[in-house]
């Protein structure tokens, strides 16, 4: 099963009427399961278009096609670089808030995903009282929690310091093998990209073009000093240095 994207124009209008292109001509095919990363230099276009696959703007040319074999439509979930969490709710509230079910289904759901990312006896405390890194693992739990056909995540990592960021990194991963949704991923970070990625977009500055798609091989935990991953992050800063 595919979903595609088809964006002909996306474009932004200021004050003055003057219209920007900010992605033009971009198609993509995302097959079920797979890991996509997005990497492009700052101001692309990544956000924008995580926004039009997500349904939250709709003002754009094109076709975005998001239907499952059963005839509905995927359902997506975000993850931000901020976790958005409520913080007049529980950690357990919040996860709870994207599950289905009755209140008790809802709740053992929201305490299983908390228990995978390490927050058991976390779950009654309220965002005001958790780390930087422990909000991460709660929004990463609530991203999984409501079983989607598509998480979309918009550089969720970038703001943590590396030894929280890899072992985020390194828990994402788990998940994602656990439970095998369609990732579509953004980052400017070629290593965090050569680390989780089934496939890496290679993308210009807007407006935003695919210059290059790139399948990488399924082994897992990758190097990403191997000679081969090297080679190929050479090329990508090149790329992001020099944007087409
Ligand atoms: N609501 C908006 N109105 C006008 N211009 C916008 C709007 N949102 C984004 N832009 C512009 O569109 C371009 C792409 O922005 P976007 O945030 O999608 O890029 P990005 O690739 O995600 O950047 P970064 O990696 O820095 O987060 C930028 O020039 C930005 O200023």
């Amino acid at each position: 099963m595919t979903y595609t994207v088809d964006i002909i124009n996306k474009a932004f209008v200021n004050d003055a009427g003057i219209a920007t292109a900010v992605i033009r001509n971009l198609g993509l095919t995302l097959s079920n399961g797979e890991f996509v990363t997005l990497l492009g230099p700052s101001g692309a276009g990544k956000s924008t278009l995580l926004n039009l696959i997500a349904g939250l703007d709709n003002d754009f040319e094109g076709e975005i096609r998001l239907s499952k074999p059963d005839g509905k439509t995927a359902r997506v979930s975000l993850m931000f670089q901020e976790p958005r969490l409520m913080p007049w709710l529980s950690i357990c509230e919040n996860v709870m808030l994207v599950c289905d079910g009755s209140t008790s289904q809802r709740r053992s759901s929201a305490l299983h995903w908390l228990s995978l990312v390490g927050l058991s006896g976390a779950e009654y405390q309220y965002p005001a009282q958790l780390s930087g890194g422990m909000l991460k693992r709660a929004a990463l739990a609530r991203a999984f929690a409501c079983e989607p056909d598509i998480l979309l995540m918009d550089e969720p990592f970038s703001s943590l310091d590396i030894p929280a960021a890899d072992s985020l990194r390194q828990l994402l991963s788990e998940l994602w093998q656990k439970r095998r949704t369609t990732v579509v991923y953004v980052t400017h970070d070629i290593t965090e990209a050569l680390t989780l990625s089934d496939r890496i977009l290679l993308l210009s500055s807007h407006p935003m073009q695919v210059l290059e798609d790139v399948r990488l091989t399924s082994q897992r935990p990758r190097n990403p000093l191997e000679n081969e991953l090297l080679a190929l992050a050479e090329r990508f800063k090149q790329s992001l240095a020099d944007p087409a």
